[in-house]
C-alpha cells in the first residue's frame, strides 16, 4: 500500500488540498440551485470561514433549510438500545421488537431475569407476544440487507438500496458483498469499534466517494466508446477529474485533520498534547490501512417510540393503566432508565455544517421527533432548520452548538473543543 501511496503522492496531495474561496462559492451556489434552497447563501464570512446568510427575510418560525445528509452512521454503543433503518436511521419494527431485542441482548450480558421472563424477552422479540397498544405506535417493517450481512436492516427497501448503491455494497459483510475481502473488512470494523467508531463514518465517506467515481466513469466510457476516444494519457487524467469530482462533495466540508482537531480528552494533559494527537494519527492511518485491504481496488438526538409507547400507557385511565401496568411494567422495569435511548450517531450535513455558531442564535437546528411534533414533514436522515427570531435578508443565520442554558464559564468551555472562543453579543456583554 505505501507502494500506491508513493506513486500517488500527487494526486492524493491534490484530493486533500482545501479548497479555493472560489470553489468554494461556486459549489455552493450550485448546490442551493440544484436543491432549491431559496433563502440563503453559503458565503466567507468576516473572521472565521465561511457561514450561511439570509437571502431573503424569516418570519420567526418559519422553515430557513432542510439539509440532506451526504453520509451518517449509529453510533456502535447505541446498537444495542435501538434498532434503526441503516440509511434514514428511523426506528423500525415495532414497539415489541425494539423492547425484546434490547433485553434480549442486555441478558446476553448476565441479565438477573428468570427463565420466565427471558422466554417472554424472546417472545417479544420474535413478535409473537404482543403488548397492548403497541399497534397505536406502528413502525416500519424491517427490511433486510440485499447483501446478507445481518448487521444493517432498513425501513424500506428503496432505503436499502439506496445504501447498498451509496456505500453499502462497499462495506457489507454478506455474501452478496462487493469489498475484496470480508475477512479484512470484518477485521477493519472490529478495529473501529475497539478504538473509535468514527472510521466507520470515514469508510462510509470513502465508499461513497468510490461508488460515485464508478459511476461518473462508466457513463464517461460509454460515451468515450461513442467517440473512439481511447488515448490512455488523455483518459488517466480525466479518470482523476472524475475522482475529484466524486470527492468534492466532502472536500468542501474541509476544515482541518481530524487529529489535529479532536478535543483534548479530560485525562490528557496540555503538555502530552502533541504525543497524543500523534497517536491518534496512527490509528486513523492504521485504520485505513485495514479499510484499503478490504475495499481498494487498483482503481477511489430525536426521541424513542419505545419511550413515546410508555408514556402513552402511563396516561391511559386509571382502571385500564392498572390492567396494562400489569403486563409492561416487568418490562419496563427490566429496561431501566435507559428505556427511552434514542438513535444516536454521527453525520455530515453539507449546508448544516456551514452554519456558526452564536449563543443567541437566530435559528435552530431541530430533531425528527420535535419536528413532527410542530406537523413539518420529516423525510429521510434530514437535517430541519428553523428561524427562532425574525431574520432579516443579508443576516448570518446561526445556530447554537451548545446548550444555551449554560453560563457564560460553561457555554465557553464546551465551546473550547469546537477549537474557538466565542465572542458573540451576548458572550461579550456577559463578560463585561
Ligand atoms: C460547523 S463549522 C462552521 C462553518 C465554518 N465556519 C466553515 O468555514 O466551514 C464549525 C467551525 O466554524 C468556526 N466557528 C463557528 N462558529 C464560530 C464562532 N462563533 N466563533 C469563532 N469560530 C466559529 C469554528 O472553527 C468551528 O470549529
Amino acid at each position: 500500500m505505501e507502494v500506491v501511496d508513493a506513486q500517488f503522492s500527487h494526486q492524493i496531495s491534490l484530493l486533500l488540498e482545501p479548497p479555493s474561496p472560489l470553489q468554494v462559492k461556486e459549489y455552493f451556489h450550485e448546490l442551493t440551485t440544484t436543491k432549491h434552497l431559496h433563502g440563503i447563501q453559503v458565503k466567507p464570512t468576516n473572521h472565521y470561514g465561511k457561514g450561511v446568510y439570509a437571502d431573503i427575510d424569516f418570519e420567526e418560525e418559519e422553515l430557513v433549510l432542510k439539509d440532506q445528509m451526504l453520509v451518517g452512521m449509529q453510533h456502535s454503543s447505541n446498537k444495542i438500545d435501538c434498532l434503526v433503518c441503516g440509511c434514514c436511521f428511523r426506528f423500525i419494527g415495532s414497539i415489541e421488537i425494539q423492547i425484546g431485542r434490547k433485553l434480549y441482548l442486555q441478558g446476553l450480558g448476565g441479565g438477573p431475569h428468570d427463565d420466565c421472563f427471558n422466554e417472554k424477552v424472546e417472545l417479544l422479540m420474535h413478535q409473537r407476544l404482543e403488548l397492548p397498544h403497541s399497534k397505536k405506535f406502528p413502525l416500519p417493517e424491517v427490511i433486510n440487507c440485499p447483501g446478507g450481512c445481518k448487521e444493517v436492516y432498513y425501513c424500506s427497501k428503496y432505503c436499502a438500496q439506496a445504501d447498498w448503491d451509496s456505500c453499502h455494497s462497499l462495506l457489507c459483510t454478506g455474501d452478496g458483498s462487493k469489498s475484496i475481502s470480508n475477512k479484512a473488512l470484518s477485521k477493519f470494523i472490529q478495529h473501529a469499534n475497539e478504538t473509535n467508531d468514527i472510521f466507520i463514518l470515514a469508510a462510509k465517506a470513502i465508499s461513497c466517494t468510490i461508488l460515485k467515481y464508478r459511476k461518473l466513469k462508466a457513463a464517461c466510457d460509454k460515451e468515450n466508446q461513442k467517440e473512439k476516444n481511447h488515448l490512455s494519457d488523455v483518459l488517466g487524467n480525466h479518470n482523476f477529474s472524475l475522482l475529484l469530482k466524486a470527492w468534492k462533495p466532502l472536500s468542501m466540508g474541509y476544515k482541518r485533520r481530524w487529529w489535529d482537531c479532536i478535543a483534548l480528552p479530560d485525562d490528557v494533559d496540555v503538555s502530552d498534547e502533541a504525543s497524543f494527537r500523534m497517536q491518534i494519527r496512527q490509528l486513523a492511518f492504521e485504520s485505513l490501512e485495514l479499510l484499503k485491504a478490504a475495499i481498494l481496488d487498483e482503481e477511489c438526538l430525536p426521541s424513542s417510540p419505545v419511550e413515546d409507547y410508555f408514556l402513552y400507557v402511563d396516561d391511559l385511565p386509571e382502571a385500564e393503566k392498572k390492567e396494562v401496568d400489569e403486563i409492561t411494567q416487568p418490562f419496563l422495569d427490566a429496561l431501566g432508565e435507559d428505556y427511552s435511548v434514542c438513535c444516536q450517531g454521527t453525520a455530515f450535513y453539507p449546508i448544516q455544517s456551514c452554519m456558526n455558531h452564536s449563543c443567541c442564535p437566530n435559528a435552530k437546528a431541530f430533531k425528527r421527533e420535535e419536528i413532527i411534533i410542530k406537523q413539518r414533514e420529516d423525510k429521510d436522515g434530514q437535517a430541519t432548520i428553523l428561524a427562532c427570531k425574525p431574520i432579516k435578508k443579508g443576516e448570518e443565520i446561526t445556530i447554537s452548538y451548545i446548550d444555551e442554558d449554560l453560563d457564560l464559564e460553561e457555554r465557553q468551555a464546551l465551546l473550547a473543543d469546537y477549537g474557538f472562543i466565542c465572542k458573540c453579543a451576548r458572550c461579550v456583554e456577559e463578560d463585561a
